[in-house]
């Protein structure tokens, strides 16, 4: 049986933890205080909710970050430098330059391994091969709910409850789409890692009072051609920011735990 510490028990960790494939279980779950007793009576005894993987009794086969970049910045070195594998959903935490880079110190010093998980969207695998020939322009949009963006600064740029007309609120580059929505833009941050890079990277982030999906588009053009992809996702019924696929990306990176995997 292969053991995951899950960082994080909010929308996307409790779907994960439903989907889990057979031959994985959940040993740790590392959350604030007050979620304790909630991972307890839900997941039983069996498991240690903790709120610092250092307590941990034993050593994950992979640790899942399910929570925020936050938890990124808390957690992702100390798991990096005991030479455990972290998979990060949040991947907008590597939008900080100096906190990626020591996170791959970490991860070259103690043979860790960082994974970018792919997330809500799709088409990594074929940007990163795009980039091997050189990449001339990335364009990424993503077009949400009103429900999505609230709670966001889009609050302050357009006014949510009002909108008749999708809007695009931001343009800018990943870096700042990352950083200035961390709850809404890691597939920004994505996108820039597997392509041109975070400052290279074009985005723009739109609301659409007409949509109930999250839609992510993305636009490359370099040698090897062009391409454009537009993945039309369900948000999850318990978060209308986050997309389903993002859950289920960590399921499949749990699953090539058992089965290996022909597919990065
Ligand atoms: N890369 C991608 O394609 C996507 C990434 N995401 C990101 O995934 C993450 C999880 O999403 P959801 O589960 O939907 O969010 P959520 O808000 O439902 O749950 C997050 C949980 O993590 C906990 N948490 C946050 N920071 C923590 C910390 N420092 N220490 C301990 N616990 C902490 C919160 O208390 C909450 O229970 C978010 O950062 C979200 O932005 C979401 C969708 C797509
Ligand atoms: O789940 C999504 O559609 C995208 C998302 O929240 C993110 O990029 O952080």
């Amino acid at each position: 049986m292969k053991k995951i510490m899950m960082i994080g028990f909010g929308a996307m960790a409790k779907e994960v933890i439903k989907r889990l494939p057979e031959g994985v279980s959940v040993g740790w779950v590392v959350a604030r205080p007050p979620h304790h007793q909630d991972i307890q009576q839900t997941l039983g005894n069996e498991v240690q909710a903790i709120e610092h993987p250092s307590l941990a009794q034993g050593s994950p086969d992979l640790v899942l970050e399910c929570a925020s970049q936050k938890a990124v910045h808390e957690f992702g070195e100390w798991v990096l430098n005991r030479g455990w594998k972290l998979a990060l959903i949040s991947t907008g935490a590597l939008a900080d330059e100096s906190l990626f880079s020591r996170l791959q110190q970490a991860e070259r010093t103690h043979q860790g391994e960082l994974i970018v998980l792919s997330g809500a969207v799709a088409g990594m695998d074929g940007l990163a091969s795009a980039r091997e020939g050189g990449l001339d322009s990335v364009t990424y949009t993503s077009n949400k709910s009103p429900a999505s963006w609230r709670g966001s600064p889009a609050e302050k740029l357009v006014d949510l409850n009002n909108i008749t007309q999708p809007v695009v609120f931001f343009e800018g580059s990943a870096r700042d789409a990352a950083q200035q929505f961390p709850a809404n833009a890691n597939v920004a941050a994505t996108v820039a890692l597997m392509g041109i890079g975070m400052d290279n990277t074009t985005v723009k982030l739109r609301v659409d009072p007409n949509t109930s999906r999250n839609t992510h588009t993305i636009h490359a053009a370099g040698t090897f051609g062009e391409f454009h992809i537009e993945l039309n996702g369900n948000p999850l019924p318990t978060n209308p920011k986050t997309s389903t696929l993002a859950a289920l990306s960590a399921v499949q990176a749990c699953r090539r735990l058992v089965d290996g995997g022909l597919v990065a």
